[in-house]
């Protein structure tokens, strides 16, 4: 569980939060989704302690510092040791080493042997991201934030994401923005809808038959 009470933020007096107070449910795939700006990034970066901000945050009731081994964020800026290879760079996302695993690192098919051995600055942004996707799956994180995970990656390798996403979902809470819906569509349990610096919670989306970009609609447009 994510604990969010009194959440605002502002860059230079422009609110971006404004007094959010959400529960966010273990075992679940929570979609924030909004317009350009509407401040998804942000959300995510005070979650991770990468912004001041008022209000408090807590999971289950512990501080961030208390919890950080259990937290996996994957970022479009993915940072990464670019003069060693993948495998190394892998061994060194890890929470605990032990979790290393080669048979398995290649059992996941996200990359070959081949490209793992690798220096990361040869690396594409896809592969990049498939990096830190290897690195998320070992870890098992109780908690994983990815912001943006679904851009420029290929039509199998999102086929595959959706499945370990959903697997990964089993043992954690699970937070992605996006602006790809038709990703999403299927594996998102709780739905966020952030517009203008407030977050609607819809949840037990697949219950609710409505199409993402039909709520996203609904929501966005209304508000205006
Ligand atoms: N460091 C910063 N300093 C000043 N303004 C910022 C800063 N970071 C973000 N902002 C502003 O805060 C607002 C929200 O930005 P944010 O990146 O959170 O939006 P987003 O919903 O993630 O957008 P997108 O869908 O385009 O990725 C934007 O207006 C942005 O310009």
């Amino acid at each position: 569980m994510i604990e969010v009470n009194n959440l605002s933020k502002s860059y230079a007096n422009i609110p971006v939060l404004k007094n959010i107070s959400l529960n966010l449910k273990g075992n679940r795939i929570h979609f924030i989704m909004g317009k350009n700006g509407s401040g998804k990034t942000t959300f995510i970066k005070c979650l991770l302690g990468l912004e001041h901000y008022e209000g408090t945050i807590t999971y289950s009731g512990k501080v961030l510092e208390d919890v950080r081994k259990s937290i996996f964020a994957i970022f479009d800026d993915i940072p990464l040791y670019n003069d060693l290879n993948g495998f190394q760079n892998i061994r060194l996302m890890l929470s605990d080493k032990k979790f290393f695993d080669k048979n398995y690192i290649l059992e996941l098919g996200l990359l070959t042997d081949q490209k793992l051995k690798e220096y990361v600055k040869n690396y594409s942004l896809g592969e990049r991201k498939k990096l830190a996707l290897i690195a998320a799956i070992l870890n098992k994180p109780r908690y994983l934030i990815i912001d943006e995970i679904s851009n420029g990656l290929d039509i199998e390798t999102l086929e595959s994401l959706q499945e370990k996403l959903n697997d990964l979902s089993h043992h954690s809470l699970i937070l992605a923005t996006g602006h790809h819906f038709e990703f999403y569509e299927n594996i998102v349990n709780e739905l966020l809808v952030l517009n203008v610096g407030t977050i609607t919670h819809i949840s037990n989306y697949k219950k609710g038959g409505d199409k993402l970009y039909e709520i996203y609609k609904q929501y966005i447009t209304s508000s205006k």
